[in-house]
């Protein structure tokens, strides 16, 4: 694995450091000894072709993967120095610290208040003024505000796909989590939604620690400040979006965002 170490800002702080990661689906390896950090308040893209373990690497970080018998990781996830892979780890409070957002937007079949309410009673007792006002700060970080606040009691799924991706978000936002993982948010989306999904990412990075991972190089061109390139479960090269770009150092990362595989 190439880390391109002259390019990492020693100013950044590393928010998530991923160290001699393995995973594996029964005895099969899915990613082979992944190292990388995830920069604090940087959006940073995981690319590659499919089934390169993206998506694997990314369901790690909040320790999805546990839901599922037969799938263990080895090696270490500092967050905030603290190993996330710890049998002793308390996983509903990793997962309000560390959120999600799928590639299909998933809206509960409730109102839209109740959609970002519900999340945030999960974790805190506050009282009925504190709640509405954590539904409006969600919706407003999501964008969404100004669409929904006059339909707060309407059904989530009367929204559009666009919408109901940003209700989405607001919903992960609304837990007040430090990092924030979304897994291809935009590839249920017309352009136009991508476009203002992509906008959002931007700002909740002054605010959030993001991973993203797309199929999209120009959107990981567009929205990310850090790309990791993955190739056969091993992460080939990792550093700044433009660098890896423009003068990739490995031939495997040339090719493929040259368009000669995957
Ligand atoms: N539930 C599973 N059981 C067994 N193997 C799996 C499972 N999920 C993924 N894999 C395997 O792990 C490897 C990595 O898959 P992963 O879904 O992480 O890749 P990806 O890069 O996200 O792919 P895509 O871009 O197609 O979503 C692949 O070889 C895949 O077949």
């Amino acid at each position: 694995m190439n880390v391109m170490s002259k390019d990492v800002d020693s100013a950044l702080t590393e928010k998530i450091s991923v160290r001699d990661l393995k995973f594996f689906y029964g005895s099969s390896l899915a990613l082979k000894s992944i190292s990388m950090p995830l920069y604090e308040r940087q959006v940073t893209s995981f690319i590659g072709p499919s089934g390169c373990g993206k998506s694997t690497l990314l369901r790690v970080l909040n320790r999805m993967y546990d839901l599922y018998p037969n799938q263990r990781a080895e090696g270490e996830v500092l967050f905030d120095g603290e190993n996330i892979l710890n049998p002793r780890q308390d996983l509903n409070l990793l997962r309000s610290r560390i959120g999600m957002v799928f590639q299909k937007p998933t809206p509960f079949p409730m109102s839209i208040y109740e959609n970002i309410a519900f999340g945030v009673r999960l974790y805190e007792r506050l009282p009925k003024s504190d709640i509405d006002a954590r539904v409006e700060s969600a919706l407003e970080k999501a964008a969404l505000w100004k669409e929904v606040k006059d339909k707060l009691h309407s059904s989530g799924l009367s929204l559009s796909g666009g919408q109901q991706q940003r209700l989405c978000i607001a919903r992960t936002v609304a837990i007040r989590p430090e990092v924030i993982l979304f897994d291809e948010p935009c590839s249920a989306l017309d352009p136009i939604s991508t476009a203002r999904i992509e906008e959002l990412i931007d700002e909740l990075k002054n605010e959030f620690t993001i991973a993203i991972v797309t199929h999209n190089m120009q959107q990981a061109a567009r929205v990310s400040q850090k790309t990791a390139f993955m190739y056969l479960g091993e992460l080939v090269e990792f550093g700044d979006t433009k660098k890896l770009f423009t003068n990739p150092t490995d031939t495997r990362t040339q090719d493929y965002i040259t368009g000669r595989f995957g």
